[in-house]
């Protein structure tokens, strides 16, 4: 399996070599050359299986010889051992033909840990097969960093650094990136939201001096094994209310993209999908781009729902690629337009075939309060406001003959106060993370400038 930029112009890479690369050196992202398929009978056979099998199974084709079955195995057992549900992603139903994909059983209580815990222990294994150390710099709107964090603190072959946008993740989420007191963790709080933190990690790839020196890797979804290992819970969700023989439809909360687009390829892969439905909160680029055609930036306005505060969508990249036919020049023009001009219209052919593969919704702040009250009157579920986004999206939006599964990307004690606000109820953390609040913090406050930015990477990292 070799894989390609979707601005068409870096080296081909085995699964391995992209998994360390994180972001191509011209600037794009890391796709299969070929997207391999399951048959139905394959699909029919995940039935049943535990996650750790099914995931083997889903994930085995992309991986080439870069490990072996035994290394491969290992570590996915090791990946979600701690998870604190023993389906790993149990599904919910939440009203007929309606149900919740609860992705928050992992460590950090976020869908980031399904891939994040599966990539810490790929990494280590590729690492020290190749006696490299690697510096990790992620940028995060509160999950992908406490996630990274969580899955590579004391390592000895890897330093991380996470930027998160000072004063707009939750109080839980920056207390899981700044209470871990392992020396090869550092959260840099930077004057500036996620866009700021997410354009700042690209020019450190693109300043290639900086990144061969520190041996910079990504583990946003930047990262093509970030999405791999999220495709495994579309298949084992649809095969357990009845696919392949039965079509499913998703909705996902989505900002930086990454997570639909795992959701896309496991549709590609032969799963049948009736609808992708992206549902935004009020930062709602992909929403305005499926309905005008026209992808444009704008500020990030602050919600209830932070981890979804995106207005520069990363994986829609990937998604372009696919919709302009694989055409690596005409997507590398359309990035060069958004970097000169802030935006850029997306051509007929590649809108109807992005129409043709999903449909959106955005959800205003007062609608997503309503969501999580409503919810849990009716049914007894608290919400994270992300996972009322989606709800809200999906019952706008659903064909009650298709079961609609929504997934549920955090647990709501994450984000404690939108729920209170919401539902009078106050979500309690689990006991193992209870004395989150006592810990002393460590956070670094840093400026929205990559000089300065390169220099504290290069003055922490160890050598
Ligand atoms: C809780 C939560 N929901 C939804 C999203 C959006 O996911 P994606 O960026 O993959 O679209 C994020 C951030 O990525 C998140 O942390
Ligand atoms: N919502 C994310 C933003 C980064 O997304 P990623 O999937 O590209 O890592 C977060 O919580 O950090």
């Amino acid at each position: 399996m070799r894989y390609v930029s979707t601005r068409g112009g870096a080296p081909v890479l085995s699964f391995g070599e992209a998994m360390l690369t994180g972001l191509a050196r011209d600037g794009g992202l890391y796709v299969p050359e070929a997207i391999p398929a399951l048959s139905a009978d394959e699909i029919a056979a995940l039935g049943g299986l535990d996650y750790e099998e099914a995931a083997f199974r889903v994930m085995r084709p992309f991986v080439g010889d870069t490990f072996t079955d035994a290394e491969f195995r290992q570590a996915i057992d090791a990946a979600y051992a701690g998870f604190g549900h023993a389906a790993r992603a149990p599904l919910v139903q939440l009203a007929p033909n309606h149900f919740l994909l609860e992705l928050f059983h992992g460590p950090t209580l976020a869908f980031k840990d399904f891939a994040m815990q599966l990539i810490g222990q790929l990494f280590q294994i590729a690492l020290a097969r190749e006696g490299r150390r690697v510096t990790i710099v992620g940028a995060t709107s509160g999950d992908t960093g406490s996630a990274a964090i969580e899955a590579f603190r004391g390592l000895d072959n890897v330093d991380v650094f996470i930027l998160f946008p000072e004063g707009r993740v939750s109080d839980v989420q920056r207390r899981q990136m700044t209470t871990p007191d392992e020396g090869n963790v550092h959260a840099l709080a930077l004057a500036g939201d996620f866009d700021d933190c997410q354009a700042r990690l690209k020019d450190m790839f693109n300043h290639f001096e900086f990144r061969d020196e520190v041996g910079l890797a990504g583990v946003n979804s930047i990262n093509w094994a970030r999405v791999l290992a999220q495709v495994v819970y579309y298949f084992t969700a649809a095969v357990s209310l009845g696919a392949p023989d039965r079509k499913v439809s998703f909705t996902v909360p989505t900002g930086n993209f990454g997570d639909i687009f795992a959701g896309y390829i496991a549709k590609r892969m032969g799963l049948p999908t009736e609808k992708l439905v992206i549902a935004t909160n009020q930062n709602d680029i992909l929403h305005r781009c499926l309905t005008t055609g026209r992808y444009e930036t704008s500020r990030v306005k602050p919600s209830i729902s932070p981890s979804m505060d995106i207005q520069v969508s990363s994986n829609f990249e990937r998604a372009l690629f696919d919709a302009y036919g694989r055409d690596g020049r005409a997507v590398a023009q359309l990035m060069a337009e958004m970097r000169d001009a802030g935006g850029f219209t997306v051509s007929q052919g590649a809108l109807e075939t992005l129409r043709d593969l999903y449909i959106s919704g955005r959800v205003s702040e007062d609608q997503t309060l309503a969501t999580i009250a409503r919810l849990h009157e009716t049914t007894g579920e608290l919400l994270c406001p992300h996972t009322a986004v989606g709800v809200a999206v999906a019952e706008a939006n659903r064909d009650p003959s298709v079961p609609m599964i929504t997934l549920a990307t955090a647990h709501p004690a994450k984000f404690p106060d939108a729920v209170e606000k919401a539902a009078g109820l106050r979500p309690g953390l689990p006991e193992r993370m209870a004395d989150l609040f006592s810990r002393p913090e460590r956070v670094t406050s840093v400026p929205n400038d990559l000089a300065r930015l390169e220099a504290v990477v290069q003055e922490r990292r160890r050598r």
